[in-house]
């Protein structure tokens, strides 16, 4: 079967879903995504913290990653990566983002985008610390999506970073960075497996606070 046909027989928004009650919602999104990430997680969706980070370069090309949501506070969705990496200076060249949130079972996506910025050193070292020694070693490299020549490059590279961690384990790197997108536009989406989806939109208003509205699906 030739893959368009393989495609078009595969199923998508098949649910059953719950309903979303538009109506009864949260003033701030940040309410609302926190419910529907605890829902994934109880769930056991596994890596429900996994999602799709965009970002444009300096000519305005668009680029996305998926990467691990580490906090969510008045600052924003957190995620953490090295500096010196292509979404790094992606970021230093246009601080915006958008995020996404795909939570298959539940038929939910929540999209958001908003300025970047990055977090202060103690909140960047913490998050280092709290990594892996393998995760460490890696970072303290610093050459995430250089071009690799050779396994052995790497995994010497990798050695000698982790007998630095050894003999110091407090050694950080100081391109590790945690950043927080801060929306100003969440919308949440709630398939139905009749295609009558639910779409909200929350948008910051003059006042510092949010408004929101239905969109068509
Ligand atoms: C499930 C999953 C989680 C990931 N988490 C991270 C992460 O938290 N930080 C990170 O820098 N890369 C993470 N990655 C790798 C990124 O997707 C990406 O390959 C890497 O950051 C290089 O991206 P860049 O070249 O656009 O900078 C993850 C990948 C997957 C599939």
């Amino acid at each position: 079967m030739a893959l368009k046909e393989r495609l078009r027989g595969l199923k998508s928004l098949a649910g059953p879903f719950a309903p979303f009650d538009a109506g009864v919602t949260p003033d701030d999104p940040r309410a609302l995504f926190e419910t529907w990430l605890y829902d994934a997680i109880n769930r056991g969706i596994l890596e429900a913290h996994a999602m799709t980070l965009s970002t444009v370069d300096e000519q305005g090309y668009p680029d996305a990653r998926v990467l691990i949501l580490k906090n969510v506070d008045a600052d924003g969705w957190h995620f953490a990566s090295t500096k010196l990496s292509p979404k790094g200076r992606q970021i230093a060249a246009q601080p915006r983002a958008a995020l996404t949130f795909y939570w298959q079972p539940l038929g939910r996506q929540v999209r958001l985008r908003g300025p970047v910025v990055e977090m202060g050193r103690e909140i960047c070292e913490a998050d280092f610390l709290a990594r892996p020694i393998g995760s460490r070693a890696g970072a303290l490299l610093a050459r995430q999506s250089d071009v690799l020549v050779n396994d052995a490059a790497l995994d010497a590279g990798l050695a000698e970073q982790r007998r630095r961690i050894e003999a110091d384990p407090s050694t950080v790197s100081p391109t590790w960075a945690v950043y927080a997108v801060k929306p100003d536009e969440v919308e949440f989406w709630q398939a139905d497996e009749e295609r009558r989806h639910t779409r909200l939109r929350y948008r910051q208003n003059n006042q510092g606070g949010w408004t929101h509205e239905r969109l068509w699906p």
